[in-house]
């Protein structure tokens, strides 16, 4: 299977290096961990599965894809059209390219921002081969005019084509070979309708759980070729936040630290030292994490307490702070949304060692 990627020098609708706040648990991928077309780096591709059995955990996702491919190869069509969504770092490209494998076909990798000009979707339409992927990650950022010219695309395999300007202006139209449209994205909600309702697959990610997460890591270890020995994949897996983007983030900077310490193993103690130097609990809290719990305990007796004053309290500003650091404490349970502002809740005091709130 071939990986070809569009629209290399068209911007990618990722930020840099440089705008991505700097916290090793951030779901989102750094430059290094981008697909390999895109950032000449190809380091997340070594780590990732190339086929369905090797694909740790989703197994509702696996079951329903693995039934799809079997019937597919059966008949020898084309894959239905699958719509991937779910948080960052969980596994949605790394599934696209499982399923160009698994069907033996080619993958073409494209990302909405890179087909801003008509031409750049329709492109990549017309040099589809039978049965062939393609790949739009973020696809809730496509516009308007790409979308349009999807629609047709994906329900006939037919492409519009409007020739001409103004009383002059004619529609030709154009067969394109059957082809699977794989679209990714973390904002479902996003979609439009008439597009969402194109897909014949629309598939869920889910967070890991603690065994997979382990997995994952140890398989990973593996590939990296670093012994990891006693409860050294758990460690890992803990703080992860039930995505493999950090799990694998965390174990190479696991690594750093045992090479610089001339450890040839790699025990759960050294992974407890290694994360906390980079400051990561152990249940995946970073800095910011404790920054944000700690003024909520500190400043406001736990909340309730607005998202702008803590913005404020923190030099933040408050979209960052509801999209990047809030999802996770909320997802652990530490903190909890209510109308009247943000709470620290029982399990957040608990965590950063601070004593139940006395009944009121
Ligand atoms: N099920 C899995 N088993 C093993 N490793 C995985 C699995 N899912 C993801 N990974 C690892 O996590 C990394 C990130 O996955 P991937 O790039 O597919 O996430 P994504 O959902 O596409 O993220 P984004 O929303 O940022 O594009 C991969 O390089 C791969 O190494
Ligand atoms: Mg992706």
């Amino acid at each position: 299977m071939a990986i070809v990627s569009s629209g290399s020098s068209a911007p990618r609708g990722r930020p840099s290096r440089d705008e991505l706040p700097a916290r090793l648990v951030d779901p989102a991928p750094v430059l290094e961990e981008l697909p390999a077309a895109a950032s000449g780096l190809p380091r997340e591709d070594s780590l990732r599965p190339k086929r369905l059995a090797d694909y740790i955990g989703q197994s509702e996702l696996k079951q329903v894809l693995a039934i799809a491919v079997e019937a597919t190869r059966a008949r020898q069509e084309a894959l239905d059209h699958v719509l991937l969504y779910g948080p960052p770092g969980l596994g949605k490209t790394t599934m696209a390219l499982v399923l160009a494998e698994e069907l033996g076909v080619r993958c073409r990798i494209t990302s909405a921002p890179a087909l801003e000009r008509p031409r750049d979707i329709v492109g990549l339409l017309v040099n589809l081969q039978p049965h062939e992927l393609l790949f739009i990650d973020e696809i809730h950022r496509l516009n308007r005019v790409a979308e349009e010219i999807l629609y047709p695309a994906m329900e006939d395999y037919r492409l519009d084509l409007t020739v001409g300007k103004g009383t002059t202006a004619r529609t030709r139209s154009l067969d394109l070979p059957p082809f699977t449209l794989v679209g990714a994205t973390t904002r479902a909600g996003s979609l439009s309708s008439p597009l969402r309702d194109r897909f014949g697959l629309i598939q869920r990610l889910e967070f890991y759980g603690l065994d997979e997460l382990q997995q994952i890591v140890e398989r990973a270890a593996g590939l990296l070729q670093i012994k990891l020995e006693g409860g050294a994949a758990l460690e890992v897996a803990r703080r992860c936040r039930g995505t493999p983007r950090i799990a694998n983030r965390l174990l190479r900077r696991v690594r750093d630290v045992a090479s610089v310490r001339g450890h040839g193993r790699i025990g759960a103690p050294l992974v407890a030292e290694a994360l906390s130097l980079h400051r990561v609990d152990d249940r995946g809290l970073d800095a910011s994490d404790r920054r944000l719990l700690t003024l909520m305990l500190e400043g406001y007796g736990g909340g309730p307490v607005g998202l702008d004053t803590l913005a404020a309290g923190l030099g933040e500003d408050s979209a960052t702070l509801e999209a990047v650091v809030e999802p996770y404490l909320l997802q652990l349970g530490f903190l909890q949304r209510t109308p009247r502002g943000r709470l620290v809740t029982p399990a957040g005091r608990n965590h950063l060692g601070w004593p139940a709130k006395a009944a009121a």
